[in-house]
């Protein structure tokens, strides 16, 4: 299989959809033989130095097992009881199936709370870390019984690529019923060509159509698994599609490694080899901290600010702080010191002939539908639609590559959800509400947002006629800044997402005080805490 030599340890996650799990349909059976080919190979790299994280799906399939049902319902708390039940056995079946080669495992359950909050990120990184080093496999899933709709990751590709930020990976293996993206798909068309190298995932996003439903039971998809490459790729992690009946080809992989390189001369290798797609990680991963401010934590508001403005934060100069002259618009409430998105708000480029540019180039570049520009198309393998599965995956590929591309980057689309759109068959990240944490620190917010409700009337509410209220606001706000941007797109104006940061002041303040020098800070607001009211910018 590979040699016996040890390699440079590195970190691997490999994470396994439901469909690699268990059956699509009743009796919902495990696949033993495939889950020990995961263990053995597990193993595998794990006597050569390695070290592995596995993200198992298969809680809600293996709970319908067990309670001999046919399908799972649509309530959410029936697939929690579903989880809460499968948990255990999935969890117990990993164990039995590790404990045969004496390698111990350990249940790591998440939510997105848990990445939300800088503290709870931290311990889960420094559990994640003595496990690592205890020699133990550590084996993720969402904490499903806890993870309503506000707190979800929503499917296991984002999550494994969260926890291959966590744990600073190397490589995050995606097993699915798939071999690798297609440049069509492969059920329909014949002449679909497997996409073998990925080094820009914007552009392929805009490019190849990826909507597509997942299996039965999984919620994923090739959508999420782009969006989960974008993540991971952020966080400086090589991220590979394969077939899980595949599995022993990881070694191939990272035998051959996959640096940064944009420059297809500098890899050609990686156009052979196995069967699979990889993205390769960017060439200056965000750090630690930059990476959680950006994709981690969930935004409260947003701030639009002016081209001055985005210039000057662009500088080294400005440690990445913004000053109150270059802050056009505000949309909250949001605290101090909560995340907010940053926007730029400027002229519109030669819209016009900016877009014919790209039509043109979108042709001239496109075979089946994807340009040759941003990733490597392999003529010589002949469509295979999934093997040895009896999944009902839809992979995909229903053309919508002429939609108008997103000026906001689709991950922080998926991640932060309200207000920026998404894509509908994937799951929102609502406002989080936490009373801890949000609530409890909002300053007392001015009327000069007549919808925000003050503190005390929040506390006073029941929470979910504060969940209410909030998404009144929330897609009040929509509405508002939708119905703005219109406008204002009509009048050669438009706003790209560019980044996030921790506000210095709340919501009402930063309006107050916008468009105005530090010096006024004070005489405006009656004290000033810091002459900048956003800090720590991160740039997507
Ligand atoms: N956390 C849930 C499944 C989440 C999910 O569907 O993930 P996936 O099968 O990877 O799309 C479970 O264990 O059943």
């Amino acid at each position: 299989m590979t040699s016996k030599i040890k390699a440079t340890p590195l970190t691997i996650v490999i994470k396994l959809g439901t469909s690699s799990i268990v059956s699509p349909e009743y009796p919902f059976l495990p696949h033993l033989e495939l889950l020990s080919s995961i263990v053995e190979t597990v193993v595998h790299l794990r006597s050569l130095g390695h070290r592995v994280v596995l993200c198992s799906s298969g809680a809600i399939g293996v709970g319908l097992r067990r309670m001999n049902l046919r399908g799972r319902g649509k309530a959410l708390s029936q697939k929690q009881a579903l989880a809460a039940i499968g948990q255990g056995r999935l969890i117990a079946l990993w164990d039995n199936l590790f404990s045969q080669l004496d390698q111990p495992i350990a249940q790591i359950l998440l939510t997105r709370m848990d990445i939300s909050d800088r503290t709870r990120y931290l311990n889960a990184q420094n559990t994640f870390s003595e496990l690592l080093q205890m020699g133990v496999v550590p084996i993720v899933n969402e904490n499903d019984t806890v993870s309503v709709t506000e707190i979800k990751f929503g499917d296991n590709d984002t999550l494994s690529a969260i926890s291959s930020a966590i744990v600073h990976a190397d490589y995050l293996f995606l097993l699915t019923d798939v071999e690798c993206l297609y440049t069509d798909n492969p059920r329909n068309n014949p002449d679909a060509k497997p996409v073998r190298v990925v080094r820009d995932i914007e552009k392929v996003k805009q490019q190849v159509s990826t909507a597509t439903l997942g299996t039965s039971l999984g919620t994923g998809g090739m959508s999420t698994k782009l969006i989960a490459a974008e993540l991971a790729t952020a966080a400086g992690t090589t991220t590979v599609i394969m077939h899980s009946a595949n599995v022993k080809d990881i070694f191939r992989v990272i035998e051959k490694g996959a640096g940064p390189s944009r420059d297809i001369s500098e890899t050609p290798y990686l156009e052979e080899g196995p069967l699979c797609t990889r993205f390769l990680r960017r060439e200056t991963a965000l750090k630690d901290r930059k990476w959680w401010i950006a994709h981690g934590l969930h935004s409260a508001g947003t701030i639009v600010i002016d081209e001055g403005a985005y210039r000057a934060i662009q500088r080294k100069e400005s440690g990445g702080r913004l000053l109150p002259a270059g802050v056009v618009r505000v949309e909250g409430p949001f605290a101090s010191h909560q995340a907010v998105r940053l926007i730029v708000r400027r002229r519109r480029r030669d819209h016009h002939h900016h877009h014919h540019r790209l039509e043109n180039e979108r042709n001239e570049n496109t075979d089946g539908g994807v340009s040759r520009n941003s990733i490597d198309v392999d003529e010589s393998v002949p469509p295979s639609p999934t093997r040895g599965s009896t999944s009902t995956s839809r992979f995909s590929i229903d053309d919508t590559s002429n939609k108008p591309s997103t000026l906001i980057s689709p991950a922080l689309k998926h991640l932060a959800g309200a207000g920026v759109g998404g894509e509908p068959s994937t799951p929102q990240l609502q406002p989080i509400l936490s009373l801890s944490s949000s609530i409890a620190s909002l300053d007392p917010l001015s009327k000069s947002i007549p919808s925000s409700p003050s503190p005390a009337t929040i506390l006073s509410m029941s929470n979910s006629s504060i969940n209410e209220r909030l998404d009144k606001i929330s897609l009040n706000d929509t509405e508002q800044r939708d119905k703005k941007r219109e406008e204002e797109e009509g009048q050669g104006w438009e706003e790209v997402e560019i980044g996030k940061g921790l506000a210095q002041y709340n919501s009402v303040e930063i309006d107050r005080i916008k468009g105005l020098k530090s010096a006024h800070i004070e005489t405006v607001l009656g004290y000033s805490e810091s002459e900048h009211v956003v800090d720590s910018i991160t740039f997507l």
